[in-house]
Protein backbone atom coordinates (compact mmCIF):
# COMPACT_ATOMS: atom_id res chain seq x y z
CA UNK A 1 0.00 0.00 0.00
CA UNK A 2 1.44 3.49 -1.12
CA UNK A 3 1.14 6.25 1.43
CA UNK A 4 -0.81 9.05 -0.62
CA UNK A 5 0.73 12.30 0.17
CA UNK A 6 -2.36 14.46 -0.70
CA UNK A 7 -4.90 12.69 0.70
CA UNK A 8 -3.72 11.79 3.81
CA UNK A 9 -3.46 15.24 4.44
CA UNK A 10 -6.58 15.51 4.07
CA UNK A 11 -7.68 15.44 0.66
CA UNK A 12 -7.26 19.07 -0.03
CA UNK A 13 -4.52 21.46 -0.35
CA UNK A 14 -5.15 24.02 1.51
CA UNK A 15 -4.87 27.54 1.07
CA UNK A 16 -1.79 27.96 2.93
CA UNK A 17 -0.17 24.75 2.00
CA UNK A 18 1.90 25.02 -0.71
CA UNK A 19 2.89 22.38 -3.59
CA UNK A 20 4.66 19.35 -4.12
CA UNK A 21 6.48 16.80 -6.21
CA UNK A 22 5.65 13.24 -6.54
CA UNK A 23 7.59 10.47 -8.70
CA UNK A 24 6.63 7.00 -9.32
CA UNK A 25 9.34 4.95 -11.82
CA UNK A 26 10.40 1.94 -12.09
CA UNK A 27 10.52 -0.52 -15.10
CA UNK A 28 7.85 -1.37 -17.75
CA UNK A 29 4.96 -3.07 -16.50
CA UNK A 30 5.75 -2.01 -13.27
CA UNK A 31 2.87 -0.73 -12.38
CA UNK A 32 3.26 3.32 -12.99
CA UNK A 33 0.63 4.29 -14.91
CA UNK A 34 -2.12 2.20 -13.10
CA UNK A 35 -0.31 4.30 -9.95
CA UNK A 36 -0.79 7.41 -11.30
CA UNK A 37 -4.21 6.92 -12.83
CA UNK A 38 -5.41 5.70 -8.84
CA UNK A 39 -3.71 8.82 -7.37
CA UNK A 40 -5.00 11.11 -10.23
CA UNK A 41 -8.94 9.15 -10.17
CA UNK A 42 -8.96 10.10 -5.72
CA UNK A 43 -8.23 13.89 -6.71
CA UNK A 44 -10.60 13.86 -8.70
CA UNK A 45 -13.09 12.26 -5.87
CA UNK A 46 -11.64 15.37 -3.44
CA UNK A 47 -12.90 17.78 -6.04
CA UNK A 48 -9.23 18.97 -7.20
CA UNK A 49 -9.06 20.09 -10.49
CA UNK A 50 -6.58 17.76 -12.19
CA UNK A 51 -4.95 18.40 -15.39
CA UNK A 52 -2.90 15.23 -16.56
CA UNK A 53 -0.26 15.41 -19.88
CA UNK A 54 2.12 13.35 -22.04
CA UNK A 55 4.29 13.78 -24.74
CA UNK A 56 3.19 13.90 -28.18
CA UNK A 57 5.53 10.85 -28.94
CA UNK A 58 3.78 8.35 -26.80
CA UNK A 59 0.96 6.91 -29.08
CA UNK A 60 1.81 3.47 -28.75
CA UNK A 61 -2.08 2.88 -26.98
CA UNK A 62 -3.63 6.22 -27.81
CA UNK A 63 -3.45 9.59 -29.04
CA UNK A 64 -4.70 11.48 -26.35
CA UNK A 65 -5.45 9.22 -23.29
CA UNK A 66 -2.98 7.91 -20.77
CA UNK A 67 -3.34 4.20 -20.80
CA UNK A 68 -1.87 1.12 -19.04
CA UNK A 69 -1.22 -1.99 -19.79
CA UNK A 70 -4.26 -3.64 -18.54
CA UNK A 71 -6.46 -1.00 -20.25
CA UNK A 72 -7.02 1.79 -17.15
CA UNK A 73 -7.18 4.68 -19.14
CA UNK A 74 -7.55 8.54 -18.35
CA UNK A 75 -8.11 11.41 -20.15
CA UNK A 76 -5.07 13.79 -21.03
CA UNK A 77 -3.35 16.73 -22.84
CA UNK A 78 -0.28 15.41 -25.38
CA UNK A 79 2.54 17.78 -25.36
CA UNK A 80 5.41 18.57 -27.33
CA UNK A 81 7.81 20.47 -24.73
CA UNK A 82 7.77 20.43 -20.88
CA UNK A 83 7.45 24.44 -20.99
CA UNK A 84 3.98 23.83 -23.11
CA UNK A 85 2.53 22.32 -19.52
CA UNK A 86 3.22 25.98 -18.25
CA UNK A 87 1.25 27.06 -20.08
CA UNK A 88 -2.05 24.64 -20.00
CA UNK A 89 -1.74 24.26 -16.11
CA UNK A 90 -3.81 27.71 -15.06
CA UNK A 91 -5.63 26.93 -11.83
CA UNK A 92 -5.38 23.93 -11.11
CA UNK A 93 -4.55 21.78 -8.07
CA UNK A 94 -3.06 19.10 -9.30
CA UNK A 95 -0.65 18.15 -12.46
CA UNK A 96 -0.10 14.58 -13.53
CA UNK A 97 2.54 14.01 -15.85
CA UNK A 98 2.96 10.03 -17.70
CA UNK A 99 6.01 8.96 -20.13
CA UNK A 100 8.10 11.67 -18.39
CA UNK A 101 11.54 9.97 -19.28
CA UNK A 102 10.77 11.66 -23.38
CA UNK A 103 10.56 15.13 -22.00
CA UNK A 104 13.34 17.68 -21.99
CA UNK A 105 15.11 18.24 -19.49
CA UNK A 106 13.53 21.70 -18.87
CA UNK A 107 10.52 19.13 -17.28
CA UNK A 108 12.92 19.60 -14.13
CA UNK A 109 12.40 23.65 -13.99
CA UNK A 110 8.64 22.84 -15.00
CA UNK A 111 8.16 20.65 -12.27
CA UNK A 112 9.89 23.08 -9.58
CA UNK A 113 7.66 25.96 -10.62
CA UNK A 114 4.50 24.27 -10.50
CA UNK A 115 5.23 23.26 -7.14
CA UNK A 116 6.05 25.97 -5.80
CA UNK A 117 2.99 27.68 -7.22
CA UNK A 118 1.01 24.97 -4.78
CA UNK A 119 0.47 22.80 -6.94
CA UNK A 120 0.91 18.83 -6.37
CA UNK A 121 2.83 17.14 -9.61
CA UNK A 122 2.54 13.76 -9.89
CA UNK A 123 5.01 12.45 -12.29
CA UNK A 124 5.15 8.52 -13.90
CA UNK A 125 7.88 7.35 -15.50
CA UNK A 126 10.97 4.85 -16.77
CA UNK A 127 14.04 5.23 -14.04
CA UNK A 128 15.97 3.24 -16.87
CA UNK A 129 16.57 2.79 -20.40
CA UNK A 130 16.71 -0.34 -22.23
CA UNK A 131 21.06 -0.49 -21.61
CA UNK A 132 20.21 0.02 -17.33
CA UNK A 133 21.06 3.67 -17.92
CA UNK A 134 19.15 6.69 -16.23
CA UNK A 135 16.36 7.46 -18.59
CA UNK A 136 16.14 11.52 -19.75
CA UNK A 137 14.60 14.00 -16.79
CA UNK A 138 13.88 11.00 -14.21
CA UNK A 139 16.64 10.64 -12.29
CA UNK A 140 17.26 14.38 -11.61
CA UNK A 141 13.25 15.04 -10.58
CA UNK A 142 13.88 12.14 -8.19
CA UNK A 143 16.48 14.31 -6.84
CA UNK A 144 13.55 17.52 -5.89
CA UNK A 145 10.76 15.36 -5.69
CA UNK A 146 9.29 15.47 -2.00
CA UNK A 147 8.07 11.56 -2.58
CA UNK A 148 9.70 8.78 -4.90
CA UNK A 149 8.35 5.43 -5.15
CA UNK A 150 9.65 3.16 -6.85
CA UNK A 151 7.19 0.14 -8.25
CA UNK A 152 8.37 -3.26 -10.00
CA UNK A 153 7.44 -5.81 -12.25
CA UNK A 154 7.31 -9.53 -12.11
CA UNK A 155 10.80 -10.87 -14.39
CA UNK A 156 9.73 -12.79 -17.30
CA UNK A 157 12.53 -14.95 -17.22
CA UNK A 158 12.42 -16.25 -13.62
CA UNK A 159 9.84 -15.04 -11.70
CA UNK A 160 11.26 -12.64 -9.07
CA UNK A 161 11.09 -8.71 -9.06
CA UNK A 162 12.01 -6.81 -11.86
CA UNK A 163 13.33 -3.31 -12.13
CA UNK A 164 14.97 -3.73 -15.62
CA UNK A 165 13.45 -3.35 -19.39
CA UNK A 166 14.84 -5.76 -21.48
CA UNK A 167 14.98 -4.97 -25.14
CA UNK A 168 13.82 -7.97 -27.47
CA UNK A 169 14.91 -6.12 -30.44
CA UNK A 170 18.80 -5.59 -31.49
CA UNK A 171 17.60 -1.58 -32.04
CA UNK A 172 19.98 0.74 -30.44
CA UNK A 173 18.01 3.93 -30.74
CA UNK A 174 17.01 5.07 -27.20
CA UNK A 175 13.44 6.16 -28.09
CA UNK A 176 11.77 3.10 -29.50
CA UNK A 177 8.00 2.79 -28.44
CA UNK A 178 6.33 -0.66 -27.81
CA UNK A 179 5.03 -3.19 -25.45
CA UNK A 180 5.32 -6.91 -24.85
CA UNK A 181 6.19 -7.32 -28.43
CA UNK A 182 9.49 -5.53 -27.96
CA UNK A 183 10.07 -5.38 -23.92
CA UNK A 184 10.06 -7.47 -20.96
CA UNK A 185 10.53 -6.98 -17.45
CA UNK A 186 13.66 -8.33 -16.26
CA UNK A 187 15.33 -8.70 -12.58
CA UNK A 188 19.19 -7.92 -12.08
CA UNK A 189 20.67 -10.92 -13.21
CA UNK A 190 18.31 -11.83 -16.14
CA UNK A 191 18.95 -8.54 -17.43
CA UNK A 192 22.61 -8.61 -17.42
CA UNK A 193 22.72 -12.55 -18.90
CA UNK A 194 21.77 -11.53 -21.78
CA UNK A 195 22.67 -7.31 -22.02
CA UNK A 196 26.22 -6.78 -22.63
CA UNK A 197 27.08 -3.36 -21.81
CA UNK A 198 30.43 -3.40 -23.51
CA UNK A 199 28.50 -3.51 -26.94
CA UNK A 200 26.94 -0.32 -26.87
CA UNK A 201 27.73 1.86 -29.04
N1 LIG B 1 5.95 -8.63 -16.18
C1 LIG B 1 4.91 -7.99 -15.61
N2 LIG B 1 4.95 -7.68 -14.30
C2 LIG B 1 3.90 -7.08 -13.71
N3 LIG B 1 2.78 -6.69 -14.36
C3 LIG B 1 2.68 -6.97 -15.68
C4 LIG B 1 3.74 -7.64 -16.36
N4 LIG B 1 3.36 -7.77 -17.65
C5 LIG B 1 2.14 -7.20 -17.77
N5 LIG B 1 1.73 -6.69 -16.59
C6 LIG B 1 0.48 -5.95 -16.42
O1 LIG B 1 0.83 -4.57 -16.47
C7 LIG B 1 0.09 -3.87 -15.49
C8 LIG B 1 0.79 -2.56 -15.16
O2 LIG B 1 0.66 -1.71 -16.27
P1 LIG B 1 1.12 -0.20 -16.26
O3 LIG B 1 0.57 0.51 -15.06
O4 LIG B 1 0.78 0.36 -17.62
O5 LIG B 1 2.70 -0.34 -16.09
P2 LIG B 1 3.85 0.69 -16.48
O6 LIG B 1 3.22 2.05 -16.67
O7 LIG B 1 4.80 0.65 -15.32
O8 LIG B 1 4.47 0.16 -17.74
C9 LIG B 1 -0.03 -4.86 -14.36
O9 LIG B 1 -1.12 -4.59 -13.49
C10 LIG B 1 -0.24 -6.16 -15.09
O10 LIG B 1 -1.61 -6.34 -15.40
C1 LIG C 1 13.11 0.77 -21.91
C2 LIG C 1 12.70 1.71 -23.01
C3 LIG C 1 11.37 1.92 -23.29
N1 LIG C 1 11.00 2.76 -24.28
C4 LIG C 1 9.57 2.99 -24.55
C5 LIG C 1 8.71 1.76 -24.68
C6 LIG C 1 7.34 2.24 -24.25
O1 LIG C 1 6.70 2.82 -25.39
C7 LIG C 1 7.67 3.34 -23.21
C8 LIG C 1 7.56 2.87 -21.78
O2 LIG C 1 6.24 2.64 -21.45
P1 LIG C 1 5.76 2.04 -20.04
O3 LIG C 1 4.49 2.81 -19.76
O4 LIG C 1 6.81 2.30 -19.02
O5 LIG C 1 5.50 0.59 -20.24
O6 LIG C 1 9.02 3.71 -23.45
C9 LIG C 1 11.95 3.44 -25.01
O7 LIG C 1 11.63 4.25 -25.90
N2 LIG C 1 13.27 3.24 -24.74
C10 LIG C 1 13.69 2.40 -23.76
O8 LIG C 1 14.94 2.26 -23.55
ZN1 LIG D 1 14.86 -12.87 -13.40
Amino acid sequence: MFIEPGIDQGGAMGAKSSGWIEVICGSMFSGKTEELIRRLNRAVIANQKVEIFKPAIDTRYHDTNVVSHNENSIRSTPVQFADDILLLTGNSDVVGIDEAQFFDKELVAVSRKLANSGKRVIIAGLDMDFEGEPFGPIPALMGIAEYVTKVRAICMKCGSVASFSYRLSATKDKVMLGEKNVYEARCRKCFYEDFDPKEKL
